[in-house]
């Protein structure tokens, strides 16, 4: 039986603090109870995750219905999140929030479709994840995080936005990987918008649980249909150049353009190119970024592991720049990845609608249930982890990580919707991490205690300023 929640509207957040020891780093101390719905709202603006009861973490299935209108599933044990995800994944659509969001920057590209449309965008682009043809970006994703390393050497050891710094280099790695052809000033009209685009997108999603017209603005529309718009016409631009110049490759954008549809055989029109190359471009470097980011902090907190995971880069890759042979051998730096992206997952929650009333686990589903995934609470579940809220990078030794259920871990999604770019995003990962702790240390003021905030990926709030001094 799922928890059934009252609402109590008394309850206080409080962002945990660190205990000094550097193994604990923040995490969101949960409510004992359910929101009313007006703090839910309020609460939710700030930071979604805040509105995640205690009950989420301990319990596999949670019902909330503050309103008469709204009633929530949050979804958190594996057995169920498997027959949701997997199991009854045709019965689901992607949530019409989530679309509602996303239409002016994504449309209805391979993230927000459903059902043949989805299936077709989805076919087209699954060539370009081979992990083979992957393993062939390698040297262009070391050299970017060697320019990076390069850029802190001229910098001299310092503090720097390391939260910025990630996006730039992951953004340069999906430009020059994906989209072979935009200039420098568009690629930094993209990367400028999409983030703007995210940064207030709690308002949107308030506005879409609330049932608002969306002719109705709010407070931040103006700001995101200005982001949207940049980065559209930016990519629009690029298309057309690309159709003119009639340049062949085996990039995106080239696979795009030669993509009939298997019905008609129709051509993707100008707003559907643009709709998954913005779709890609933004799936596709924030999230990384932010694995990154929230990586090396924990690092810099930990500096033992640090320095493990620049022992194990110094033996095995040496020198060099790293080549597609070394990635499987960087195993302890996979799993410090993996244990931070179990503490802080970069796509913290995933959602979805039923198309009807239907069963899960036995539990009555209403046609008009918002279906939650947490994430970010599957990964510090009470019942599953042991020790959770601490950084234990040992948690993926191969012997303990077989006996964990396939979604106890599941930064990438699961089931038919599960992120197309997981090797991108891991072989991508691997080597600029490894790249830049081979490259420089990096140290913590021990202050800062960035709140994660769900931002649909997850934001350290306040940036991620670490001090970081080259290694020469
Ligand atoms: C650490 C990095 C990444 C994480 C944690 C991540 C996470 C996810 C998750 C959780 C989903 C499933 C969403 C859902 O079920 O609603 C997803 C979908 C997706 N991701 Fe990723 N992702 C990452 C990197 C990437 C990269 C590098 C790309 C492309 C280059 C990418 C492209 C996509 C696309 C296109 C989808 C939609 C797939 C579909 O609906 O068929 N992601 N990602």
């Amino acid at each position: 039986m799922p928890t059934r929640l009252t609402p109590n509207t008394d309850v206080q957040f409080v962002p945990a603090t660190s205990d000094g020891n550097g193994l604990y780093p923040p995490s969101i101390t949960p409510p004992d109870q359910p929101l009313g719905f007006f703090d839910f709202l309020r609460q939710f603006i700030a930071n979604p995750l805040r509105g995640l009861p205690r009950q989420v973490y301990e319990e596999d299935l949670t019902l909330y219905r503050p309103t008469k209108k709204l009633t929530v599933l949050w979804v958190s044990g594996p057995a169920i999140v498997e027959e949701l995800l997997v199991g009854k994944a045709n019965l689901l659509v992607k949530s019409p929030l989530e679309k509602q969001v996303f239409a002016a920057t994504l449309g209805d590209g391979v993230l927000t479709s459903d059902g043949a449309l989805w299936r077709w965008q989805r076919r087209v682009m699954a060539p370009l994840f081979r992990h083979n043809e992957i393993l062939s970006y390698v040297p262009t994703m070391a050299q970017v995080a060697e320019e990076q390393v390069t850029e802190w050497r001229r910098a001299f050891a310092g503090s720097q936005a390391i939260d910025e710094q990630m996006m730039t280099s992951t953004f340069k790695v999906i430009m020059r990987t994906m989209l072979v052809g935009g200039d420098r000033s568009e690629g930094e009209a993209i990367m400028r918008g999409g983030s703007e685009y995210l940064a207030r997108v709690s308002w949107e999603m308030a506005h879409a649980l609330l049932h608002l017209p969306t002719w109705l603005p709010h407070p931040a529309s103006r700001q995101m249909r200005r982001a949207s718009q940049t980065v559209r016409s930016a990519l629009s631009d690029i298309i057309t150049r690309r159709r003119q110049s009639a340049v062949e490759g085996t990039d995106l954008l080239a696979r795009l353009l030669n993509a009939r549809d298997p019905d008609g055989g129709e051509p993707m029109t100008q707003d559907q190119l643009v709709n998954n190359l913005s779709t890609l471009l933004e799936a596709g470097h924030e999230t990384t970024a932010k694995a990154l980011t929230w990586t090396l902090y924990l690092l810099a907190r930990a500096p033992e592991w640090q320095q493990s995971v620049r022992d194990e880069v110094n033996r095995i890759v040496g020198p060099t720049s790293i080549r597609a042979e070394h990635i499987d051998k960087l195993v302890l730096t996979t799993r410090v990845l993996k244990e931070a992206m179990r503490l802080y997952p970069p796509v913290p929650v995933v959602a979805r609608q039923p198309k009807e009333a239907f069963e899960l686990a036995g539990t009555p589903v209403p046609a008009n249930a918002q279906i939650v995934v947490p994430i970010f609470a599957i990964h510090r579940h009470r019942k599953l982890w042991k020790d959770p809220d601490r950084f234990d990078p040992d948690r993926f030794l191969p012997d303990r990580e077989t006996e964990m259920a396939r979604t106890q871990f599941m930064p990438f999604g699961a089931g038919p919707r599960i992120c197309i770019g997981q090797s991108f995003a891991m072989i991508e990962a691997v080597t600029l991490l490894a790249t830049f702790v081979r490259g420089a240390r990096f140290d913590w003021d021990g202050e800062h205690l960035p709140e994660p905030i769900s931002r649909i990926t997850l934001r350290p709030k306040g940036g991620m300023p670490l001090t970081v001094t080259p290694i020469l």
